[in-house]
């Protein structure tokens, strides 16, 4: 059941020398959603993201996350807030191994506090790693990535890198989740699984938003889909609805 407004964007606007990537665009997703966005190319689904990340700055309107106003913050700021966002094209260390990868997204979770001097001392350290190393283990089995642990990210499939990246935003500590088309370039059963896995974590709380184009996997995951076009919501709604309204086919056929 979704509970408190967790992102808003009201009248979100982004443009590229004439080009109206962002049209007014206002959006509301609560706490639990699993949210899909959907639409013609180049109807604004990536500008949304990169605006709401903090990427980019819009040239008008707002977002909001947990009721507070963020626009224009940067996105480590944002991250801090437990919004995360993966990518198209995973963005790992290469060099490193899949554990690796994971345990450096890990949040530190001493700060500056008044303890931060005591949490550091060896005892502590050595607690915390043992700790670390357990967070890591049970996030990358949660995504079956427990047998290419060692392996390095240059030697993974394009799906695993595809879970890696989620493994980072796990083990970052995501409350909401932006994906950018994470099934792209793999193969439909995994593309399956992918989706799958991701409502398991939507169940255990995760709130997440994410773009794809394989509108057969998204439909049959989602709860609610926003539908883009002309950098502008043109409709949203649960997807048995969303795929049968005309307006939606008119779009991606005006754009084929
Ligand atoms: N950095 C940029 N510089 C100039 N124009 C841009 C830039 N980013 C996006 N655009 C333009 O803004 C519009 C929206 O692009 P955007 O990438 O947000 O669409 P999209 O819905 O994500 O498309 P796709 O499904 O193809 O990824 C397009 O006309 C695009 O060419």
């Amino acid at each position: 059941m979704a509970g408190v407004e967790v992102l808003k964007t009201v009248d979100l606007r982004k443009y590229f020398g004439g080009v109206r990537a962002l049209d007014g665009v206002s959006i509301s997703i609560r706490e639990g959603e699993f949210v899909g966005l959907i639409g013609p190319n180049g109807s604004g689904k990536s500008t949304l993201f990169n605006v709401i990340s903090g990427i980019y700055h819009p040239d008008g309107g707002d977002v909001y996350l947990y009721g507070e106003k963020v626009t224009g913050l940067p996105p480590y700021e944002l991250y801090r807030r437990g919004l995360v966002r993966g990518f198209q094209v995973p963005r790992l260390w290469h060099g490193m191994t899949v554990v690796e990868n994971s345990a450096t997204a890990a949040r530190d979770r001493r700060g500056d506090g008044p303890f931060s001097a005591i949490l550091r001392r060896k005892e502590w350290l050595q607690w915390e790693e043992r700790s670390l190393v357990k967070r890591v283990h049970d996030v990358l089995e949660k995504l079956s990535l427990t047998r290419v642990a060692l392996n390095r990210a240059s030697e993974i499939s394009g799906g695993q890198m595809k879970l890696t990246d989620i493994s980072r935003a796990l083990m970052g500590e995501a409350r909401i989740l932006l994906l950018d088309e994470p099934t792209a370039g793999v193969a439909p059963k995994l593309a399956q699984d992918i989706f799958k896995l991701l409502e398991r974590l939507n169940s255990e709380g995760l709130t997440i938003f994410v773009i794809e184009h394989r509108l057969e996997v998204l439909f049959n995951h989602v709860e609610r889909v926003i539908v883009m076009h002309e950098g502008r919501v043109l409709v949203e709604g649960p997807p048995e609805k969303v795929a049968e309204d005309p307006r939606v086919l008119d779009a991606y056929l005006g754009s084929a």
